[in-house]
């Protein structure tokens, strides 16, 4: 077979490279200047024809999967026009391009590949980390945001190795989609340390590294070295931390949450969505945060980020700390965590019960069940973050209904296949008292004449907002305050009381929430003394900082 040559003709670069690249939207004089004579059809389109014309043909994909592959086609070919069609239709494209068609995506990763978006950051070659930063040709002042995952828990599907890379490339969309972070500025990574899923190590087709999940001390020195190389060659940067492990999760805020400028979304993003949900709950209940009660079923790394957020709200509405922690009551797989469970990992232990307090509950030699945990506790709050699907079954919701007035009930897990209970579910079987958010997308559900808009609780409607005002005030590191300044600021958006109202601002209006949202933390930024730029005016600049799906002059698209 013959070899190509030098001879082989050349792909002007600009057309290859998707930030520079516009397609048929290069005007005339554009290609001259840059070599593009005669290499497009004569015809120009504008960006908003552009859109159009992909909204088409993305509408004639087959399935969910094949709109995602699709959309990360037009990704990697011109990204302005990718984030055109994503704005032109953000609710409707959402759940396409993250929760919950990219868990598709990253399962079918190695065998959907078409050509790699992002960096890889292999254990094995720890030495490469540098030299594989260097090789985006980007300086010090560059990067605004680096989202890495190990993958080791993505979503609710667990670990899937280096097709991981994915939820880092949907997370940032999302970042670009709602929040108009640059998209030039940013960088997904994958950290391959390995994988246990058999399924992987054993498919030829398995893109990642086939071995086990490194752990212990070459894991964590990986992890280091990452922290490391990152910050000092990208020194501005927020290193956005997604779908680890739970241990791992936690351990790596708490370690080195004081010196690089991390940021957990499953821990700190999803607390600070749920606190809003249950900031506008409180509106509507009556009972105060103080007193709330709360049960988390699945004690991982999403259900105690939760309730320590939540404690945390209590403590500041003047319960006691003691106080505040007695009043939340976490769930695992061995049932209601009392402090003689054993396997109780550290961060469950503030939670876990006395046994004499629960000697007398019912305990069917498998532990206190759910059930009968709300029946005792008659919980105002209880969270899904369990990832078991159909877990609030109707007798639960009846015993949450039966102990308050207005029970909010969270059930979070994603993606869809995972999820603890259909809204539609929990409104006919708590007669419409029950306050609902979910992780994912639904539709509003009719009940007894009410139109009941669900909200969805996925912190894709904080970490955008959180993330801009973070970079726009230069933070030094993202603080519990502003956390709780963007969760106030997401609850401020709706009013909750009106029937069947949602909890959270829709999607819909992701943009606007997200400017509201990265205001209130560069001002939070600014109070806390980690802001390095302090802006006269935290609106005005947001708004300015905010990119937009245009063409370079920044003139309007026909
Ligand atoms: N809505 C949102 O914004 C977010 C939702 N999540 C969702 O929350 C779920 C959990 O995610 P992570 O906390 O990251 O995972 P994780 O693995 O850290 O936590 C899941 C916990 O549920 C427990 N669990 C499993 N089966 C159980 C059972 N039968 N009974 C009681 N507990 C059980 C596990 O032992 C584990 O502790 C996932 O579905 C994820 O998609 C996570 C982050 C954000
Ligand atoms: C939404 C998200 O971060 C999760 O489900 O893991
Ligand atoms: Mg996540």
């Amino acid at each position: 077979m013959a070899e190509h040559t030098a001879r082989t003709p050349a792909t002007p670069g600009v057309l290859t490279d998707p930030l520079r690249n516009r397609g048929a939207g290069f005007t005339q004089a554009e290609r001259d200047e840059l070599g593009l004579t005669g290499r497009l059809p004569s015809g120009v389109l504008g960006l908003g024809q552009q859109a159009r014309r992909a909204y088409q043909q993305l509408q004639a994909q087959g399935s969910d999967l094949a709109k995602n592959v699709y959309l990360e086609q037009l990704h990697d070919r011109n990204e302005t026009l990718y984030f055109r069609v994503l704005t032109d239709h953000l609710a409707e494209l959402l759940p396409i391009v993250y929760d919950p068609t990219v868990g598709e995506a990253i399962e079918r990763y190695s065998h959907e590949y078409r050509r790699p978006r992002g960096v890889f950051l292999s254990i094995d070659r720890p030495d490469d980390i540098g030299k594989a930063f260097a090789t985006l040709q980007l300086g010090p002042e560059d990067v605004d945001l680096i989202v890495c995952s190990d993958a080791e828990q993505i979503l609710g599907i667990g670990d899937w190795g280096v097709g991981g890379i994915q939820i880092a490339v949907g997370k940032l969309a999302v970042y670009t989609a709602a929040a108009g972070v640059d998209p030039a500025r940013v960088v997904p990574v994958s950290l391959d340390v390995g994988t246990d899923r058999e399924a992987l190590l054993k498919d030829p087709l398995y893109l990642g590294n086939r071995h086990p999940r490194v752990r212990g001390a070459a894991y964590d020195a990986f992890i280091e070295r990452y922290l490391r190389t990152a910050s000092s060659m990208f020194p501005r940067a927020l290193l956005h931390f997604e779908d680890f492990g739970p241990s791992n999760a936690r351990r790596i805020l708490v370690t080195h949450g004081d010196d690089y400028r991390i940021f957990n979304d499953d821990m700190q993003g999803t607390g600070a969505i749920t606190l809003a949900a249950a900031l506008s709950a409180v509106e509507v209940g009556g009972v105060p945060m103080r007193e709330q009660k709360l049960v988390v079923f699945g004690a991982g790394t999403a259900g105690v980020g939760i309730a320590d957020q939540l404690r945390d709200a209590m403590v500041r509405d003047g319960a006691g700390r003691r106080q505040a922690t007695a009043q939340v009551w976490l769930i695992d797989k061995p049932g209601l965590l009392t402090r003689d469970t054993s396997g109780l990992r550290d961060f469950q232990q503030p939670y876990a019960r006395d046994p004499s307090e629960v000697a007398g509950w019912a305990n069917d030699g498998g532990g206190i069940s759910l059930l009968e945990t709300v029946k005792q506790v008659q919980p105002t709050i209880l969270l899904g973050t369990s990832t078991v699907q159909g877990a609030f079954t109707r007798e639960v919701v009846e015993a949450m209904t039966e102990g308050t007035e207005r029970p909010v009930i969270l059930p979070l897990s994603n993606p869809t296949s995972r999820i603890e209970a259909r809204p539609a579910d929990v409104i006919a079987w708590s007669r419409g008292k029950a306050l609902v958010a979910v992780g994912i997308p639904v539709p509003p559900v009719e009940h007894d004449g009410v139109t009941y808009r669900i909200a969805q609780a996925n912190n894709a409607l904080l970490y955008p907002g959180l993330g801009l005002g973070t970079i726009v005030s230069g933070a030094s590191k993202v603080t519990d305050g502003m956390l709780l300044a963007a969760a106030r600021a997401v609850a401020g958006q709706v009013d909750a009381g009106a029937p069947g109202a949602s909890l959270l601002p829709p999607v819909e209006n992701l943009r606007e929430s997200s400017a509201i949202t990265a205001t209130a933390v560069v001002e939070a930024a600014v109070d806390e003394g980690v802001a390095t730029r302090k802006p006269a005016d935290a609106g005005q600049a947001v708004r300015q900082a905010m990119w937009e799906p245009v063409y370079g002059d920044g003139s309007p698209a026909p």
